[in-house]
């Protein structure tokens, strides 16, 4: 099947669109520490001197929620409080009765990737277009080195990027790494605004790095006050594992998860979290699909170490059972790595996001009955995992049929990045698990703290970036490839319908979806720097300076008698 064209109103660039100059910041950013500027030509239209009054509320931030006007002047939110008066100038969106929350932000994302012989379906542009219909308003992709170089790998994304409609970060995939690289590293972090790099322990051949690379990175990481990411598999038994289901004449989807069981991630979670408490740097495990790493991430966070845990939504929504369908191109659909495991998985894993009482029993009977004992889990009110992800990297039909007779061909990879906004507010605040300042800090806060760049994203704050979505409680979607903005012809979740809609989503001060519509701008959205030395940095030192005054060595001898 061809791909589809998103469903888009093309605006382009004008002279009503003037270009954002990077350093004219209002005065209230001026301390943040963040800057931004524009991959593309320097038309940049974010910066249009609109006026924008967002009216009657429920205005919900992380920490906070209240009924209160939005006031927002050129891409920046100016004022945050009851009856705000503004001049007729001023566009006027009524959201009585409605949550006015910060735009989601996605931290894994896959637009445009090369990968397994192919390339994904969504481009920046519309991957994007999707994220904002979906009330995503920030996303970090992963930028893939060129043959191991990390400057080649970021110029080809600033060409991928630079039709891009909304703001968006990136991280840099590490495939190999010297002398070169390691200087590259340095040059990414204090030149080019990446603030993370990510290890494979996975795709043996392709990207994997062994344990002696991953050390010699995390070490690297360390000094520049990098966040290090980890795809946990154990990529040699993976590697056993597809052999073995190939002698078995397994050769179909379900093959996929049968030749990576959880026990593969459980491994290679544990073995990075103790390789990172071993150079003592913070690690971040990316797309958490199972109890196995999840019980991994609770005992390290127990102990005190700094690990994010990042589930993705199709880890969170779905089950393994659709890789058994008889149908070939709607199993395929879900074949990802790690694997979609089998229900129970996603249960523990969305208990894992909550942080009450309730939850807490559940989450125990779920993960801990062996863990954890009944004083330990009053110390436990903090959510073990903290940010959701998408991992959204997209095949059509006819790219997953490149493994119609091997299941290794099949381009790993479902999408998610229209779709996790609503999932999340339908499944766990809609259900009661979650609070809605729950859910502002798992779709969107959290992520802009990891990635240092908070509170100019993720909060809807005087100096904010205007990045705003209007969620009607009371109105339901449906998601389905046929309405969907995304390029793929399928969706993991078709058919699904749910409780609670994103019925305005404002990007840099624009308002890009309303009434069902996208009015988006190539070239409009912005690549933002993330600093180094984000918070989970803070007293590294300290604990390291610890740690060597503990070590009571070298012991003070003298001379060994003759
Ligand atoms: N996850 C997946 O199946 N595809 C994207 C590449 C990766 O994140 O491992
Ligand atoms: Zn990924």
């Amino acid at each position: 099947m061809a791909n589809r064209q998103p469903k888009i109103h093309h605006r382009h660039n004008t002279a009503r669109s003037p270009p954002l100059n990077p350093l004219s910041s209002p005065p209230h950013l001026t301390d943040l520490r963040i800057q931004s500027h524009s991959f593309g030509d320097s038309d940049c239209g974010m910066s249009s001197s609109s006026k924008l009054l967002i009216r009657g509320g429920t205005v919900v931030n992380a920490h906070h929620q209240e009924v209160a006007d939005v006031y927002v002047e050129d891409g920046i939110v100016v004022s945050v409080k009851p009856n705000i008066q503004v001049h007729d100038d001023a566009t006027v969106i009524d959201a009585t009765g409605k949550y006015v929350m910060p735009g989601g932000i996605d931290p894994h994302t896959h637009l445009a990737m090369e990968f397994m012989g192919t390339v994904t379906v969504d481009d920046f542009f519309s991957g994007q277009a999707a994220a904002l219909a979906g009330g995503t308003t920030m996303h970090i992709d992963f930028v893939i080195p060129v043959n191991g170089s990390l400057t080649a790998g970021f110029e080809a994304y600033k060409i991928k990027a630079k039709d891009s409609c909304m703001d968006y970060g990136l991280h840099m995939a590490i495939t190999k790494l010297d002398e070169s690289v390691a200087r590259d590293m340095e040059v990414m972090v204090e030149e080019r605004g990446i603030n993370s790099f990510k290890f494979f322990l996975a795709y043996k051949d392709a990207f994997m790095i062994s344990d002696e690379l991953f050390l010699r990175g995390l070490k690297k990481c360390k000094s520049l006050g990098a966040l290090a990411m980890v795809h946990a598999e154990n990529g040699d038994a993976v590697a056993e594992g597809q052999k073995r289901m190939m002698e078995l004449g397994i050769t179909g989807p379900e093959g996929h998860a049968l030749s990576r069981p959880p026990e593969l991630e459980g491994e290679a979670t544990g073995r990075a979290i103790r390789l990172a408490s071993f150079v003592n740097t913070p690690l971040y495990v990316v797309h958490v699909m199972s109890i196995d790493a999840l019980d991994e991430i609770a005992k390290a966070k127990r102990s005190g170490q700094r690990v994010i845990g990042e589930p993705v939504i199709s880890g969170l929504m779905l089950d393994d059972s659709k890789l058994w369908d008889p149908d070939f191109t709607t199993a395929s659909m879900y074949v990802m790595s790690p694997p979609i495991r089998k229900s129970g998985h996603n249960r523990a894993l969305q208990a894992a996001l909550t942080t009450g009482v309730l939850q807490l029993h559940q989450a125990k009977f779920l993960l801990f009955t062996a863990l954890l004992d009944d004083t330990q889990e009053s110390r436990l009110h903090c959510a073990l995992l903290e940010l959701v992800g998408t991992d959204h990297c997209t095949f059509n039909s006819t790219q997953k049929a490149f493994g119609i007779d091997d299941f290794r061909k099949i381009p790993n990879g479902v999408n998610g990045i229209e779709e996790r906004m609503h999932l999340l507010w339908d499944s766990m605040v809609e259900s009661g698990m979650i609070s809605v300042t729950d859910y502002v800090r798992i779709t969107s806060t959290e992520c802009a703290r990891i990635f240092n760049i908070y509170p100019r994203k993720g909060a809807i704050l005087a100096g904010s970036d205007a990045d705003i979505i209007v969620l009607n409680p009371n109105s339901t979607f449906e998601l389905s490839a046929t309405s969907h903005h995304s390029r793929s012809d399928t969706n993991v979740y078709e058919g699904r319908k749910g409780k609670g809609k994103v019925e305005v989503t404002i990007a840099g001060g624009r308002v890009v979806w309303q009434h069902g519509e996208l009015n988006v701008v190539p070239g409009s959205g912005r690549y933002i720097e993330m600093p180094p030395f984000g918070h989970l940095f803070d007293g590294i030192d300290k604990a390291d300076t610890s740690y060597l005054s503990s070590l009571n060595a070298p012991v003070k001898r003298g001379k060994a008698a003759t």
